[in-house]
């Protein structure tokens, strides 16, 4: 009977325990498609006088799922005639996962998620925002770093204008922005200076943001990569503890075969890649409601088929995107209920179910244990 068995108080009956049990594998999470019983997602179970009570404890955030995998469950169990009243709580459970070997975890950081593209202003950056929002809105403690050295965008798009404080003088504390935590390379220089860097410097910069930034409690920090595949990439994604990475594409043959260079780097330092985002996919008028795939069709579609990658979705190349970017106020926060932001909230339940179902890694789980010889 698995799990559940253990998880039943006194008083009832094998039968209907295994009655509850074969019902409740009917349940499945409707992101990673297994059922709550496989995905360890079922941490209270009781019987008590014809109430039973059943907490759903997922491993990535996803609030907005819960009212129907409550029906779900409700539809399932209401079939059994012992039971009268149901009750169910949920809650979000993200623990820390296995990144690549060799390199250990960061404090107050469980998960890292790095979004790269081969090529630049394919929207990775707004991709980024919109993805690090949607994560946090569904339930998660989220950090945002802005590795993007050469091209900062992240303080604008999401309305940050004052510089990050340092308590002490050698940390920082991150900026707050829409219930993020934030740090970006563009919040400590002026905006419009340009950044003539050479690699090693722009590494040991991002390395550092990174380290000396105050995180607090982090279920995810999304890390917005520079575009391309460079030995700064490549030395980042050996230095840096990544869960996994997300690559964002255009649909047509020139951002195609960067963003594949991309991959191979992912594959060749071992961070599994979690899928591929097609960004301005199609572009719909506004004046007419006419749908054109002005950069190709279904380019990022097929490049996931092709290395046997999840495609996480495509997103349109709609004027409101650009629009809600500049104002600060990302498509997520700014109209959470549009047919856009859902696109977004999808690609992160995929993205974070993906990373929910992996090896965890108890590295901060256990205290280190030192043996002294006295
Ligand atoms: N789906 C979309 N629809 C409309 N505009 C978009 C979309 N995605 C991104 N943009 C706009 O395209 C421009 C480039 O996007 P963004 O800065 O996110 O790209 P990037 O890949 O991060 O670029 P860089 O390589 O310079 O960092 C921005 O003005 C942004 O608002």
């Amino acid at each position: 009977m698995g799990i559940l068995n253990t998880l039943f108080g006194n008083g009832i009956s094998a039968e209907l325990q295994e009655t509850i049990s074969q019902k409740l594998k009917a349940c499945t999470d409707p992101t990673s498609k297994q059922d709550l019983e496989s995905l360890k997602a079922l941490s209270a179970l009781q019987f008590k006088k014809g109430v039973l009570k059943l907490t759903v404890s997922l491993p990535y955030p996803c609030k907005s799922l819960w009212p129907n995998i409550e029906q779900n469950i409700k539809h399932e169990l209401s079939q059994i005639d012992e039971i009268e009243t149901i009750e169910i709580e949920f809650e979000t459970k993200i623990v820390s996962h296995d990144a690549q070997k060799g390199v250990s975890p960061l404090p107050n950081i469980k998960n890292i998620i790095a979004i790269a593209s081969g090529k630049g202003g394919v929207g990775k950056s707004t991709t980024s925002v919109n993805i690090a929002l949607a994560l946090q809105q569904e339930g998660a403690n989220v950090g945002l770093l802005d590795a993007d050295i050469y091209g900062p965008s992240i303080p604008t798009m999401l309305n940050i204008k004052e510089k990050p404080l340092s308590e002490d003088g050698k940390s920082m504390q991150p900026l707050p922005a829409y219930g993020l935590q934030v740090m970006s390379i563009g919040a400590l220089i002026e905006e419009d200076s340009p950044m003539i860097w050479r690699g090693p410097i722009v590494t040991q910069t991002l390395t550092q943001l990174l380290k000396e930034t105050n995180w607090s409690d982090l279920d995810y920090l999304v890390i917005d990569l520079p575009p391309g595949t460079g030995d700064v990439q490549l030395t980042l994604s050996q230095q840096i503890p990544v869960t996994g990475a997300v690559i964002v594409t255009t649909p047509q043959q020139v951002s195609l075969i960067d963003a594949k260079k991309g991959l191979k780097m992912f594959e060749k330092v071992e961070i599994p890649v979690l899928g591929i985002i097609e960004n301005m996919s199609t572009h719909i008028c506004s004046n007419c409601g006419h749908e054109e795939a002005i950069f190709g069709a279904h380019g990022g579609e097929e490049m996931a088929k092709q290395y046997k990658v999840d495609f996480l979705g495509a997103l349109p190349l709609d004027k409101r995107i650009r629009e809600e970017a500049d104002q600060g106020k990302p498509t997520v926060t700014a109209e959470p209920s549009s047919e856009i932001a859902q696109k977004y909230r999808h690609m992160a339940h995929k993205i974070s179910a993906q990373i929910g179902i992996k090896k965890r890694n108890y590295a901060n789980v256990f205290p280190n244990i030192v043996i002294q010889n006295n």
